[in-house]
């Protein structure tokens, strides 16, 4: 994979924001960053003295040398300084984008005002911006300035700040990320918002976390953007992408210092790896969306904090789609089984859950049903295994009061963080490798992700899924995970005993 990002910005002599800023946060994300300098800022901690734009030949020459030798997965776009700078880099954007092999991603901050107050770019550059540059834009990450300066909208409650981003993807920019650091809204808070017209799947969400008190915060829309655009480099997904940038700033605010007599920078650190510095998903019920006025699908879709599980480490755990395996994998001592049956009728689950249930007990293993809730209250199975999509759905109320255990499927740090919400039983990850049982395109995790996945949620039982079989559940387990979770190693085993006395020993040897 091409991690090479490039930054079209301005100069910050201050070190805190700008080129500098952009090439740091690359830096902690593991991706090359290359420069094209459009202005140099004489500033400092105080404010701006000097603000010199870059000739469109000089700039130009810049991004001739880069894009013969270093072309970019995802270009970071800053300070443009006038018109012509804005033409100058739409031209090239479009040529890339037009004869690439590969189309590089653009992700544009519109950075118009520094954060000692001081404008950093002419005034009339905001129709060149909507006709040239936008509809060349993948992802653009105004603050509530920028909002205002470029849709005249004032953002006074978040109709208006959806009513922004809808202007704004009008006039071409794919997704819109709206950033609340100005925004005391509710008070105390730092509410972002996304709505990403590229992405399947739901495509506008709220992000929120405590604000931080730090008046050190220099360089923290730069930084932001690039943490975005090194992540889109390295194939996350944007949700993902945004989910790690706000983690980072945070991170990154609560370690800022002063370096002159005013504003200091945001501190640039490294992969964010204490969930305290992670934003929550907002969601419709929780007390954050209930300040925003988030409408619930129905009273039933919010509740937390679900029965535990019996032991923190579940072992290897059998995914079956028949209660034939089922009992096998119970008789042969699989601890944790659930039985997951697609396209069977009404009559065929009924009969099959209430027996896997009973079989659960016989066997003294913990039975989870997939998806079918009510039959699972009904039987009264020992916990139920939910989707993203399920959680919309589900009677999450009476799930909770019938004391069954909820275990969730995340896809990423998005979904883990929405999963957290719930406070569920435990926490699956997946797909960790491709797999042939279930499509999971552009779902694949990967054991780096897991190796992030698993300390942040720490607190719960984890379980990892998709693609696992004897040769690599020694690294999956090794990444501290509690539970590997297996359709394929067992059901398609020559041997099925042998398979699941190996996978426990590999699975176990890592407790
Ligand atoms: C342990 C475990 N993890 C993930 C899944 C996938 O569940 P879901 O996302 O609901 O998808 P389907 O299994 O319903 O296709 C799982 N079943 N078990
Ligand atoms: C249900 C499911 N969810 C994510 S991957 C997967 C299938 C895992 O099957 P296998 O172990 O055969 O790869
Ligand atoms: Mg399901």
């Amino acid at each position: 994979m091409n991690h090479v990002v490039w930054t079209i910005a301005g100069s910050d002599s201050g070190g805190g924001a700008g080129i500098q800023a952009d090439i740091k946060a690359m830096q902690s994300f593991g991706v090359h960053g290359c420069t094209a300098i459009t202005a140099l800022t004489a500033q400092n901690s105080l404010g701006v003295e000097a603000l010199n734009p870059i000739s469109t030949d000089v700039i130009e020459s810049q991004l001739l040398a880069l894009e013969s030798d270093m072309k970019a997965r995802v270009i970071k776009i800053g300070m443009l300084a006038n018109v012509q700078q804005i033409q100058l880099i739409s031209e090239h954007l479009k040529h890339y984008k037009a004869t690439w092999p590969v189309a590089p991603l653009v992700v544009y901050d519109p950075v118009a005002i520094a954060s000692s107050g001081d404008l950093l770019t002419e005034e009339d550059t905001v129709s060149a911006i909507k006709e040239c540059l936008l509809p060349l834009v993948d992802v653009i990450t105004p603050n509530t300035h920028e909002t205002q300066l470029l849709t005249g909208i004032y953002l006074i409650g978040p109709s208006a700040v959806i009513e922004a981003a809808q202007k704004l993807q009008s006039w071409g920019a794919k997704a819109v990320l709206i950033k609340g650091g100005h925004w005391d809204y509710p008070s105390g808070y730092c509410i972002d918002y996304c709505s990403d017209a590229s992405s399947y799947g739901s495509n506008e969400y709220w992000l929120g976390n405590e604000k931080i008190q730090t008046p050190h915060s220099h360089g923290t829309g730069c930084s932001m953007a690039s943490v975005i655009a090194a992540c889109l480099a390295k194939g996350y997904p944007l949700k993902d992408a945004f989910i790690l940038a706000k983690a980072y700033i945070n991170q990154g605010l609560k370690a800022a210092v002063r370096y002159g007599e005013g504003i200091g920078p945001v501190a640039q650190t490294s992969f964010p790896d204490n969930l305290d510095d992670y934003p929550q998903v907002i969601e419709a019920g929780s007390w954050l969306g209930d300040e925003l006025d988030f409408e619930q699908p129905n009273e039933f879709t919010m509740a937390a904090g679900f029965t535990e599980c019996e032991n923190k480490r579940l072992g290897l755990y059998a995914v079956v789609d028949s209660l034939y395996w089922l009992e096998k994998c119970l008789a042969q001592g699989v601890k944790t089984v659930q039985l997951r049956m697609k396209n069977a009728s009404e009559e065929e689950l009924e009969h099959a859950i209430a027996a896997a249930v009973t079989l659960g007990k016989k066997y003294d293993g913990n039975v989870y049903i997939n998806d079918h809730w009510q039959l699972a209250i009904k039987h009264g199975a020992y916990g139920v295994h939910l989707g993203q999509e399920d959680l919309l759905e589900a009677n999450l109320v009476a799930i909770k009061e019938s004391g069954m255990r909820l275990g969730i499927s995340t896809h990423g740090f998005y979904e883990m963080l929405r999963a957290h919400n719930y406070r569920p039983s435990y926490m699956a990850f997946g797909a960790i490798y491709p797999t042939t049982t279930k499509d999971m395109t552009g779902q694949i995790q990967g054991l780096e992700k897991l190796k992030r996945f698993v300390p942040l949620m720490s607190d719960y039982p984890t379980v990892a899924i998709g693609g696992i079989d004897l040769s690599r559940a020694g690294e999956v387990a090794a990444t501290g995970v509690g539970s590997v979770a297996v359709v394929r190693a067992i059901s398609e085993a020559s041997d099925y005993q042998q398979a699941i006395a190996d996978l426990q020993m590999a699975i176990n040897s890592n407790e």
